[in-house]
């Protein structure tokens, strides 16, 4: 049986026009998790401003979310670099006005074995899941701190920030540091009005998934009885969880992430099952230095 199915596409647990005349903006929201969370702000009235590298990604949030009838501006931005998420947000304040609520949901990642990985493989997850979080929160933060105005942000996490994530050092180390960094800005920032939360999603395919990923879950399927829930998350489930974290309704929660996993980081058996090394798990013999 499993967990129950959530309501339909379209159903809503916060009222209608509950971010009217506010702006949304969304890191990696041309994709995947990101375009589903930025999908429920625009169905709740939002202006939507979606950042990213590449124009195709960019392209497809447009689509999405005109379905919507929200208004909507896509710019190019690598969050690496600090200056041109200064720049997305100066065209995200020409188009709206300042944004109300940030979603640093792009990330990085891949599986590889830790003694396999490169010095650069490592600096590039790091780099894109934890310093490009910290800088978009960091230019979010100083305007509002300015301007003396309030705001929310909310950091898209993994549960392996707790567990650990073998075959996945760079990515789940990052994300340790982005659930930290919650705990912290929130301190940090709440006697100026701003919100700091974090969402943690469990798992929820979709097609923009990368290869390396969707191979990881080869396998994986719709009522998936490794689940404890017994099915993988619905993309509308974390655009819901979102829309309340950052919403007038979720004020007093700040410092906090939230997992909507089912349970499925809990998971333990009575009896531990045989261990598979990552190399085996990827198909790969023994490690030989090159
Ligand atoms: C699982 C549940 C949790 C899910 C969490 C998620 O985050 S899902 C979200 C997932 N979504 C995304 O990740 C979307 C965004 N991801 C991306 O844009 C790319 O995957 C990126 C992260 C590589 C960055 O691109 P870029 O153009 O900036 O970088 P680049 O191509 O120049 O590579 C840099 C270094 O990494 C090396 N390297 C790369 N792949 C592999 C590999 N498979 N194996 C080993 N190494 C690999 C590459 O060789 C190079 O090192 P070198 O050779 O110089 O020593
Ligand atoms: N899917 C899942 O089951 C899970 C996902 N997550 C987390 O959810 C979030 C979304 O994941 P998901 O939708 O699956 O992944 P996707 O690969 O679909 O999305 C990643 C997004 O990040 C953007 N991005 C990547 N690098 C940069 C960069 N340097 N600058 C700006 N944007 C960048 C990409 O856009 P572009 O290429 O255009 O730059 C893309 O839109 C991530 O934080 C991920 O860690 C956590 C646990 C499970």
């Amino acid at each position: 049986m499993g967990l129950p199915e959530p309501p339909a596409l379209g159903a809503s647990a916060l009222p209608a026009g509950t971010y009217a005349g506010r702006t949304v903006f969304v890191t990696g929201g041309g994709t995947g998790l990101g375009r589903a969370i930025a999908l429920e702000f625009a169905r709740l009235g939002a202006n939507l401003v979606v950042a990213s590298r590449k124009e195709e990604h960019l392209a497809a949030a447009r689509e999405t979310l005109a379905e919507t009838g929200a208004k909507v501006r896509t710019v190019s931005c690598d969050i690496r670099e600090p200056e041109q998420i200064t720049a997305a947000f100066d065209a995200a304040v020409e188009s709206f006005g300042p944004p109300d609520v940030l979603i640093n949901n792009a990330a990085a990642n891949f599986p590889v074995p830790a003694e396999e990985m490169s010095p650069n493989a490592w600096r590039t997850v790091v780099d894109i899941t934890l310093n490009g979080t910290y800088f978009c929160a960091r230019e979010f933060a100083r305007r509002h701190l300015a301007a003396g105005t309030p705001g929310s942000i909310v950091n898209i996490g993994a549960s392996y920030a707790w567990t650990g994530g073998p075959g996945f050092a760079h990515s789940a180390a990052a994300k340790a540091g982005v659930k930290n960094m919650v705990e912290t800005l929130a301190v940090e920032w709440g006697p100026y009005g701003i919100q700091v939360n974090g969402l943690v999603p469990g798992l929820f395919p979709h097609e923009d998934m990368t290869a390396d990923i969707k191979g990881n879950l080869a396998g994986t399927h719709d009522k998936d009885p490794c689940q404890p829930a017994m099915r993988v998350g619905r993309l509308r489930e974390l655009g819901w969880a979102a829309t309340f974290l950052a919403s007038p309704y979720a004020r007093f929660v700040s410092g906090h992430t939230l997992v909507v996993d089912g349970a499925n980081w809990q998971r333990r058996g009575l009896v531990n099952p045989p261990v598979v090394t990552v190399r085996q798990q990827m198909g790969k013999g023994p490690f030989v230095l090159p």
